[in-house]
């Protein structure tokens, strides 16, 4: 089948700007050119274009919900259309708010599918349990059907109605989750891979269990939602919130390989690239060439050839 590559240029998900470019710079590091060597047609959507809504005073201490919920509800539309219209799709971020859009447009057309979500973090605060407020560190929480009565009714968000259950999602890479976000992991059950159970494990066996996890009872479509900082900073420096001891090149590699082999990935997220982070052109270059490498082996891309 085709791939279709979507640009979410935006960044309201968090506070530091530069992650809006995000798209550019991916593109820029060769990703259409490196996809179209691979053996089916790779459609470029573009890039969205999202408003900026002039009032959008915080909620609690959540800045521009209004602003992030209506840009998310416009991606959720392209990415329905895009996964209708039987493209595998790849989607650019932009900051990990857009996961919201993202995941719910891909439900709307596959209800039965399951979430990888690749990650320093675990993005499942709640608007009560967040220290920043910053929606970026809570899109998992407007998923989950069973988080429902945790949520507030932010402003911009009632076209959400959660669509996940816990069982559905697995996380790879965790190694800076906030306490509420951890109880809420405890209390929910939800499978995750920390740096340490990776170490442990390793990355092969990780991606063994994962898939048991999801996919033994029945085979369903796969959402990988990656964020480039689940890498190690020395590979994705350019990144809004960088965590030391992260995953190394081949295990980033190893991880999406597998989700190709699987035959099973729908829609993939590449999101928190901010080249205006890189202490270097070198560095901005290494953070979107690690990106090209992760959507390319997550499209087929392989290392024998
Ligand atoms: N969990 C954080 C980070 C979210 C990162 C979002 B991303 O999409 O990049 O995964 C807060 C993390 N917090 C930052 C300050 C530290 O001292 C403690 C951890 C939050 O703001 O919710
Ligand atoms: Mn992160
Ligand atoms: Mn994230």
């Amino acid at each position: 089948h085709s791939v279709a590559v979507l640009g979410a240029p935006f960044s309201k998900g968090q506070k530091r700007g530069g992650v809006e470019n995000g798209p550019k710079a991916i593109r820029d590091a060769g990703l259409i050119e490196r996809l179209s060597h691979l053996d089916y047609p790779v459609h470029d959507f573009g890039d969205l274009s999202f408003q900026h809504l002039e009032k959008d005073e915080p909620y609690m201490h959540v800045p521009f919900p209004r602003t992030v919920g209506r840009a998310n509800k416009l991606l959720s539309g392209a990415v329905s259309n895009a996964v209708g219209a039987g493209h595998t799709t790849i989607m650019l971020g932009g900051d990990h708010s857009l996961a919201i859009g993202s995941v719910e447009g891909h439900a709307k057309q596959r209800p039965d599918l399951c979430l990888i979500w690749v990650d320093a973090h675990a993005d499942i605060n709640t608007p009560f349990t967040s220290p920043s407020g910053n929606l970026h560190g809570q899109s998992v929480a407007f998923m989950l059907k069973e988080l429902q009565n945790k949520m507030p009714e932010l402003p911009g968000f009632s076209w959400v109605k959660p669509f996940l259950s816990a069982k559905d999602l697995v996380y790879i890479g965790l190694r800076d989750v906030d306490p509420g976000e951890y109880d809420i992991l405890k209390d929910l059950g939800v499978q995750y891979f920390t740096m340490r159970d990776i170490d442990r494990l390793g990355i092969q066996r990780v991606m063994e269990v994962t898939f048991d996890h999801l996919l033994s009872r029945k085979q369903r479509p796969i959402h990988l939602s990656f964020d480039i900082d689940a890498m190690d900073p020395s590979l994705a420096p350019a990144t809004g919130t960088p965590v030391n001891g992260g995953l190394t090149y081949r295990e980033g590699i190893w991880i999406t390989e597998e989700i190709h082999n699987t035959g099973l990935l729908s829609v993939m997220d590449l999101v928190e690239v901010n080249p205006d982070l890189g202490a270097s052109r070198e560095a901005v270059e290494s953070t979107a060439s690690m990106a090209v490498d992760v959507i390319a082996s997550a499209l087929g891309q392989t290392r024998e050839g």
